[in-house]
């Protein structure tokens, strides 16, 4: 609802209530306009403020309202009724503004924010764009190039870079309604004719054409086939070009694409997926809103390399006291330094003193006795792992949480190690851990829900997207890559190349192809997985293993030394080592075919649809099978770890999401196709679940954990 009230007697006061974040639902909405009318009403009302309850002026659009039947005033005629009102109307901004909660404050004549406020048209970043005249209004307040800024990237700015766009007209420290409420009796009277935004004339650019060729050019090579910064620059362009009123037609035209588009959908999918997975939920029947977090105040990183050193800055730069453990010496210096540098660009960028002095370094495992929770972060070595496991558990105090950073060791084999086994879980960070936003907590059988919550609350505390995940060679997002690698090197076998697959699961949307991701990471990570794990054993059958098709390839190309990036040559080949630009290499090409002759394949031509449906069908398959065993809780934990750990285009939702989209009766059909195809290859036979579901009727995504509780209980 929106409350009217009067203060200081002649203050008309209008107070978004809608929590959490007083979006403009349809009953806020009808609040404004009869809140407006009354106050206009009213002689003695001199001037309005609109201000929002908690703290919080308004998160915008009504999310949860999307997709339903509209009711209640549309958000454009509101915000002219506010626009046209012959009295003074000021926005008392706190917390944040964003979206038609910003496009709300542009509709007023004035804006006065809090210093801690955040302000911005996040719309892109649902699929959408600021369609309640925002796309209009804020050009003509802050001229094309800063509008497009904001708008393409959906970005938040802070109160004082919105006071110097020229977003808001004041920024106090003080009780932003009392500032504003001062500020709207100073004007009190006065013609506010020159406060209207959509009577102004948007700022004249005389290079227009360049600087809209050079922003389309920008959000085409950013956008990976998302359409929404594309329909955004297109309606800045109206605002610059047209006057305001067919801009506003053109706006509404681009929103209705864009609403109607399945990315809209996904992308809106993904903003509740992101928050959903905050709820999380075990097997045992263990939940988040049962299972109490300790605190965390002091905790250790042991081991300084790549991981542990971002790791550590996380830690610290979220104002824990961090013991950093690296056992050599000269590492030890060296860690040191690059965190410090770390810390103190990171601080440069937000203005604030880096927190070198929450770190104390260490080469002595012992110094971390008074630490609540120790994360392990040493090289990806089982034995290596175990003996810091032991170390740990004879110096830590008792309660002390033994985290691993890990990509897909065994979680309960390390927890063995030590006498308390219910205080360990597995923290899976993604490099660059400071930067990366996805951390999966994974729960062995012994973890206790307790160390389960705390792992999640720390993780939320250094700003991670949590995702709780059971123990499993791999865990989720690892172990459906599994599958979905095997088939880009069966492509290559069949005839593809590399840059083929690439291209194709580039266009698709993946920040990289599956074999530029592979350079990047270091073929050797796998080639040692693979060896750990018995695959890569001389005197075995070159294609088979186990009974099942083998592709080894990239066992060949490790043992001649061809890592990847680092090495200066993998999948492609780069200028040096180190270097990131990937060229095809004609060495790669005659190895593959001299590979092909050696083992009688044909090469054959492949089809921009074969490599999508063999690499992607298989993975989202392997999503089922973790479903159906419980490894997730559901398909919005596979998504989320897809979209932000995987380079999965948000767009597309996430590999479970896209399943729906495309439909399961045809995501089915075409495992079962493939898998005929190739017998010898289990991860495209299509799994139980899947089956299932389908017989189900294919429901919707979000009535999947219905049929997977059934799966369950008849397990
Ligand atoms: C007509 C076209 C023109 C206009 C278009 C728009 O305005 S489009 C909109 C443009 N606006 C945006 O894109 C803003 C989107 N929101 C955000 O970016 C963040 O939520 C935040 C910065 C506002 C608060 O961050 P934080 O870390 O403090 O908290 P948190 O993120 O955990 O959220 C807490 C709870 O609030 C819920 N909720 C949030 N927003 C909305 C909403 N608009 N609606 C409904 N619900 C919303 C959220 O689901 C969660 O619910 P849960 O899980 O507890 O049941």
């Amino acid at each position: 609802m929106a409350q009217y009230t009067r203060i200081s007697g002649s203050v008309g006061l209008i107070t978004l209530k809608n929590p959490p974040v007083n979006a403009l639902s349809a009953v806020v909405r009808q609040g404004i306009v009869d809140s407006v009318e009354r106050a206009l009403g009213e002689p003695e009302v001199k001037c309005l403020v609109i201000c929002g309850q908690s703290g919080k002026f308004c998160g915008g659009a009504d999310i949860r309202e999307f997709g339903k039947k509209m009711t209640g005033p549309p958000l454009i005629p509101v915000f002219h009724a506010i626009e046209a009102a012959a009295k003074p109307v000021v926005a008392a901004i706190e917390g944040i503004a964003l979206g038609g909660g910003l496009e709300l404050a542009l509709g007023c004549h004035y804006r006065i924010a809090h210093s801690k406020a955040k302000l911005g048209l996040p719309e892109v970043t649902l699929g959408l764009l600021p369609a309640a005249a925002g796309s209009q209004r804020l050009p003509r307040l802050i001229g094309v190039p800063a509008a497009l800024d904001l708008i393409t990237t959906g970005r938040h700015v802070t109160a004082a870079e919105a006071l110097q766009l020229g977003i808001v007209d004041q920024v106090t420290d003080h009780n932003t309604v009392d500032a504003a409420v001062k500020f709207a009796l100073s004007v009190a009277g006065q013609s506010l004719d020159a406060r209207r935004i959509s009577t102004f004339p948007c700022p004249r650019l005389s290079n227009l054409d360049a600087v809209f060729e050079a922003a389309m050019q920008k959000v085409r090579q950013a956008a990976r086939g998302a359409i929404a910064p594309i329909a955004c620059v297109q309606a800045v362009r109206a605002a610059a070009t047209l006057p305001y009123a067919q801009g506003l037609e053109r706006e509404k035209e681009l929103m209705a694409t864009l609403f109607t588009s399945g990315q809209a959908r996904a992308l809106q999918y993904s903003f509740f997926a992101q928050r959903a997975v905050g709820r999380w939920s075990m097997p045992s029947g263990a939940r988040w809103d049962t299972s109490k977090p300790k605190p965390i105040r002091k905790a250790a990183v042991i081991g300084l390399g790549t991981m542990g050193r971002g790791i550590t800055v996380g830690l610290a730069q979220a104002g824990l006291s961090v013991v950093a453990v690296e056992t050599q010496e000269k590492q030890l210096m060296e860690a040191k330094q690059a965190v410090s540098g770390m810390l103190e660009r990171g601080a440069k960028k937000r203005g604030v003193s880096p927190p070198l002095g929450n770190i104390s370094y260490s080469s002595n495992i012992k110094t971390v006795g008074d630490v609540d929770l120790v994360i392990e972060a040493v090289f990806e070595d089982m034995a290596l792992k175990k003996e810091v496991f032991q170390q740990l558990s004879a110096v830590c105090r008792p309660g002390t949480f033994l985290c691993t950073n890990t990509s897909g060791l065994d979680i309960d084999d390390l927890a063995s190690q030590t006498p308390n086994p219910e205080l360990v879980v597995g923290m899976h960070f993604f490099a660059p851990a400071h930067v990366m936003k996805l951390l999966e907590v994974v729960y062995g059988p012994r973890s206790s829900p307790q160390a389960v919550a705390t792992a999640m609350q720390l993780g939320k505390v250094i700003g991670k997207v949590s995702v709780a995940v059971g123990n499993c060679q791999g865990f989720v997002g690892n172990r459906m890559l599994s599958p979905y690698l095997s088939q880009a090197n069966f492509l290559l076998e069949e005839g593809a190349t590399p840059e083929f697959v690439d291209q194709v699961l580039e266009e698709f949307g993946f920040a990289m192809g599956a074999f530029r991701m592979s350079d990047l990471s270091g073929l050797d990570v796998g080639w040692r997985v693979r060896k750990a794990a018995g695959l890569v054993v001389p005197g075995q059958p070159a294609r088979m293993r186990q009974g099942c098709r083998y592709s080894p390839l990239g066992d060949l190309l490790c043992e001649q030394g061809r890592f990847g990036q680092k090495t200066g040559s993998g999948w492609y080949q780069y200028d040096k080592p180190g270097s990131r630009v990937a060229k095809p290499d004609p060495w790669l090409h005659s190895f593959l075919e001299e590979y092909r002759t050696r083992h009688g394949l044909v090469a054959r031509r492949i089809d921009h649809q074969e490599v999508l449906e063999r690499c992607l069908y298989s993975l989202i398959n392997e999503g089922f099978r973790i479903l159906e065993e419980g490894i997730a809780a559901g398909p919005e934990d596979i998504d989320v770890i897809y979209v932000l750990g995987y380079s999965w285009p948000r767009h597309r939702g996430g590999p479970m999401f896209y399943a729906d989209m495309v439909g399961l009766t045809r995501v089915l059909e075409r495992l079962e196709f493939y898998h005929q195809a190739h017998p010898d290859v289990p991860s495209l036979q299509p799994c139980n679940l899947l089956r299932k579901l389908v017989a189900s009727g294919s429901p919707p995504i979000h009535r999947w954990r219905e049929v997977i509780k059934k799966v369950h209980s008849q397990l």
